[in-house]
């Protein structure tokens, strides 16, 4: 299985986030990627190649073109304003304001396109999230070559990320690109899985009312857990999208045991859905050591996961998520794709 991966995802690192209540060091830092490079280096899962360029349109086939204009230029507007401290937003629309008027100050437009004070735009950040989307799209290009399956090493990761907003440490949504760029390039029908131990509010929104792209996703239940406003199990589409979406809430505290039943619905729903090609959203913070997840997977749980994908038996490209236990990560994310490779 062929790995892209760019080491710009280091200029994607920011010095705090806000986390209950605290300015705390980035959980989402350039280790993560590092850990897991070195580990798929070590147990040989395949030649690792740097992304090729893809430009700015397939990013705007997904995202709003105010948002990414908003994102080219937030740190150079931040820089005057503030200095050199990380961008973070402080002030968002609550129930009953308007979202009317693009706000001209930065510190306004950081809230007008964010939902969370945890992801730090920096210096590096719009370089850095262009890597990551161009490492989705060269995984897709590999589909399309006719590879069974790709693992797109991105950092920072995407699923977080809406049409029109940043936030769980997202600013382009990789997977959603991917997908879109897969449907733009002959896939007629595309499902997207996300794993990830967080509802990816973000792809659900991109993909909410679009019958070609099925959107399932299993997470931690957003009546308890981040990103705490989407995900529960009525949430199933609109529109042309009716039906398109599939969200599997689970309790904290969930195992594999659990874990691996609605792994087998979600399965099945999307052999119903016989797509041309399977993105999977990896997220690892289902793991039990991660530090700000609540799921209670194991180690070898995650071969058993790869397994489960493979089982789908649909080219498969793998984009990197969550996963914020970073010890262990590369042994988990490889986990995962040597489950796959070995079924
Ligand atoms: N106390 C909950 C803080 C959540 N912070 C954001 C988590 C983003 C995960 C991305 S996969
Ligand atoms: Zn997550």
């Amino acid at each position: 299985m062929i790995i892209i991966h760019s080491e710009e995802h280091r200029l994607q690192s920011g010095r705090s986030e806000l986390n209950d209540g605290q300015l705390v060091p980035c959980y989402e830092k350039p280790e993560r990627a590092d850990i897991i490079r070195d580990r798929l280096a070590a147990i040989g899962v395949g030649p690792m190649v740097t992304p090729d360029p893809h430009g700015l349109e397939p990013l705007a086939r997904v995202h709003d073109a105010g948002y990414l204009s908003f994102l080219q230029s937030a740190w150079d507007e931040w820089l005057v304003e503030h200095g050199d401290w990380d961008a973070l937003p402080l002030n968002w629309v609550a129930p009953g304001m308007h979202r009317r008027v693009v706000p001209r100050s930065i510190d306004g437009r950081l809230g007008y396109y964010s939902f969370d004070a945890g992801t730090p735009i920096t210096a590096g950040t719009w370089r850095a999230a262009t890597a990551a989307a161009n490492s989705a799209l060269t995984g897709a290009d590999r589909l399309r070559a006719g590879d069974r399956s790709a693992f797109a090493l991105c950092r920072p990761p995407g699923h977080h990320a809406g049409r029109a907003y940043y936030g769980g440490y997202c600013f382009l949504n990789n997977a959603a690109i991917a997908a879109q760029s897969l449907r733009d390039n002959g896939a007629a029908r595309v499902a997207v899985l996300d794993v990830d131990y967080h509802h990816g509010n973000g792809t659900q929104e991109i993909f909410w009312e679009r019958g070609d792209v099925l959107f399932v996703s299993l997470h931690a239940d957003p009546i308890d857990e981040f990103p705490y406003f989407s995900g529960h199990a009525d949430e199933t589409g609109a529109g042309a999208g009716a039906g398109a979406t599939l969200n599997l809430p689970l309790p904290w505290g969930t195992d594999w045991a659990a874990y691996a039943e609605a792994l087998a619905v979600a399965a099945r729903r999307i052999g119903d859905f016989a797509p041309d090609a399977l993105v999977v959203s990896l997220g690892a913070d289902t793991y039990g050591g991660d530090p700000i997840s609540r799921f209670r997977l194991l180690s070898e749980d995650f071969l058993r996961m790869g397994a489960a994908l493979a089982a789908m038996n649909l080219p498969t490209l793998f984009v990197m998520e969550g996963g914020y236990a970073v010890a262990d990560l590369g042994v988990n994310v490889g986990n995962v794709l040597t489950g796959f490779e070995g079924a």
